[in-house]
């Protein structure tokens, strides 16, 4: 329970009708989950605009109303908040309702488009093992401390990012990593957050659905930067070409990590074996358990928030050797045949192409690469031709399939992949509407010493078709089915 006009810190206003002096249970977003007593924020969204849900709050209960117009008649029992833009005033109330967590830890944001996930996870198990109390909030999984929750989105709204932070806070927490997605930052999930840090890890096709143009998609990312406080450090990826352009306008402190470039934090690989990376990073050589030189990004960029946050320089690069792949990245295994199958989370044209590069790589001889591997439906569309042109040019054999087609017509959205496939590659693809069957023939058509690749849904375990989602898990499957081989 809080009143009104405690939550209303910071909060751009242009009008009340109303007491502030109300108690409220608690803040929502969604009419449908309004409760006596509640606020309500009406948002504007991409298919409903909120304010005409506000009678509908009203009766269930709200007693609150936050919104970016007044509703023509106004109800004398309720109190009415207009404000600039509701997005950013729920982020700011949420912060408020919770006692701005945020500022009680340290709280450290990564953001890109390939490597949130692994960088979080891999600081989060880093932190621990150095002995800290420490959450994690990412697409896989939300950790305060030891207790585990599950996650719903990468970044998720605001009131549930405060709600986590402040179980934090209570359980000791001493650092937070989260990932920090562009639609969570164009959607002011992240507003009103005191950050300790920021990280910048490369900007790759993706979202061109939701952000109309890839610069617009590259000023939300740098926005995060911008809005960092000056006692907070940024560290980006120089290697990448626009790592420079997000510390343009930020008051924090600048660092950098690379491979190729002078920095701050700067790696070299040594040796790149299916066994892992053998490394220097900044002149301290180290073998890392991780396989592809994009995990030595993601190994450099752990290494300099280490830094930055004040662990030993020695004890982190022993601890970081000791670090495991995140689940549903690069996660394999070698079947009793020789088989060897490899499971990624690569959804990105980007991601793709590093994944399959670094099988190409490390492959001793004229094994067959065969990748199994769809696009989402609902998704940005431009990236299924790119797709499925880097599947068929990197890999022996591709097999177009399923992954969460949502409510378009999965056979459209394969149909689309195959478009970018150059016509001397046709010979290689197959298309297999069914993702298990997918996954079946990709194991009849392996021999000895094959690889395997099946991207795209990494650690998810649906399939979601028409909003519905059935059980599905790629690293399931394709155990049952070697083992299967393997009888
Ligand atoms: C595309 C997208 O980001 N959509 C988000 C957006 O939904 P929307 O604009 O469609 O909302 P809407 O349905 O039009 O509704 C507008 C408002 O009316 C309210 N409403 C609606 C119906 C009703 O009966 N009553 C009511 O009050 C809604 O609660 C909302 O506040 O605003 C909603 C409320 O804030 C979000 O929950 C929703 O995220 C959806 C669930 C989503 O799937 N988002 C994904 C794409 C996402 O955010 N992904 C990123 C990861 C991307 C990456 O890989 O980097 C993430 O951070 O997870
Ligand atoms: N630093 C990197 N550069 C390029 N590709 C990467 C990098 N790290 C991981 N990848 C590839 O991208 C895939 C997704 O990695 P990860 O889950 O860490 O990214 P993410 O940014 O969290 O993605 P999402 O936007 O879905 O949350 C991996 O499975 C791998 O194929
Ligand atoms: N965070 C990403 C995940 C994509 C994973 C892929 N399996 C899909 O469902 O499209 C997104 O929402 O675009
Ligand atoms: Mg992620």
């Amino acid at each position: 329970m809080k009143v009104v006009k405690d939550i209303l810190y910071k909060v751009r206003i242009n009008a009340i009708q109303g007491s502030t002096e109300v108690l409220i249970n608690s803040i929502q977003f969604d009419s449908r989950k309004i409760q006596s007593n509640d606020l309500f924020v009406a948002q504007k969204g991409l298919i409903f605009d909120g304010h005409k849900f506000i009678d509908t709050a009203i009766k269930l209960g709200a007693k609150v109303i936050v919104c970016e117009e007044f509703p023509i008649d106004l109800d004398a029992n309720v109190t009415y908040i207009k404000v600039e833009d509701s997005n950013e005033a729920l982020a700011i109330m949420a912060a408020n309702f919770y006692d701005n967590p945020s500022s009680k830890l340290k709280l450290i944001g990564i953001t890109g488009t390939n490597g949130k996930t692994t960088i979080a996870t891999l600081l989060y198990k880093l932190f621990k093992k150095a002995g800290f109390k420490t959450g994690l909030l990412s697409t896989v999984t939300v950790f305060v401390d030891n207790q585990q929750f599950n996650a719903t989105h990468t970044t998720p709204d605001s009131i549930v990012i405060n709600s986590y932070l402040y179980k934090m806070v209570e359980a000791g927490v001493d650092f937070c990593f989260m990932e920090v997605s562009s639609h969570g930052i164009h959607q002011k999930r992240t507003t009103g957050l005191h950050f300790e840090g920021g990280v910048y890890t490369n900007l790759t096709h993706d979202h061109l659905d939701y952000h109309s143009t890839f610069k617009e998609y590259r000023d939300v990312k740098k926005s995060f930067f911008d809005n960092l406080p000056k006692s907070a450090f940024s560290l980006v990826n120089i290697d990448d070409k626009n790592g420079m352009v997000m510390l343009q306008n930020t008051q924090a402190k600048k660092y950098t990590y690379a491979l190729k470039t002078m920095a701050d934090y700067k790696a070299k690989i040594l040796e790149n074996q299916f066994s892992g990376l053998f490394l220097a990073i900044n002149e301290n050589e180290v073998w890392i358990k991780l396989i592809g030189s994009f995990n030595a990004y993601n190994v450099v960029a752990v290494y300099g928030v280490s830094q930055l946050l004040g662990l030993e320089s020695t004890e982190a690069l022993t601890l970081i050797s000791e670090l495991e792949n995140v689940s549903g990245r690069f996660q394999h295994f070698t079947s009793n045949e020789g088989i060897i199958a490899i499971i990624d989370y690569a959804h990105t044209p980007d991601a793709l192409k590093n994944v399959l590069e670094t099988i190409n790589d490390i492959r001793t001889g004229n094994e067959q690469v065969i990748t199994v591997v769809g696009c989402g439906g609902n998704r940005d569309k431009a990236k299924r031709p790119v797709m499925g042109r880097i599947a068929s040019q990197l890999s022996t054999q591709v097999i177009f399939t399923s992954d969460n087609p949502r409510n378009e017509d999965p056979q459209t959205i394969i149909n689309q992949i195959e478009t970018g496939v150059e016509a001397h590659n046709y010979k290689k693809t197959l298309s297999v509407l069914d993702r298990e069957q997918a996954i079946k023939t990709a194991t009849k058509l392996a021999k000895k010493g094959d690889i395997i690749l099946i991207a795209g849904k990494g650690h998810e375990t649906y399939q979601e078709v028409k909003g519905e989602r059935s059980h599905f898990d790629d690293y399931e499957k394709i155990s049952q089915l070697l083992k299967a081989i393997e009888n």
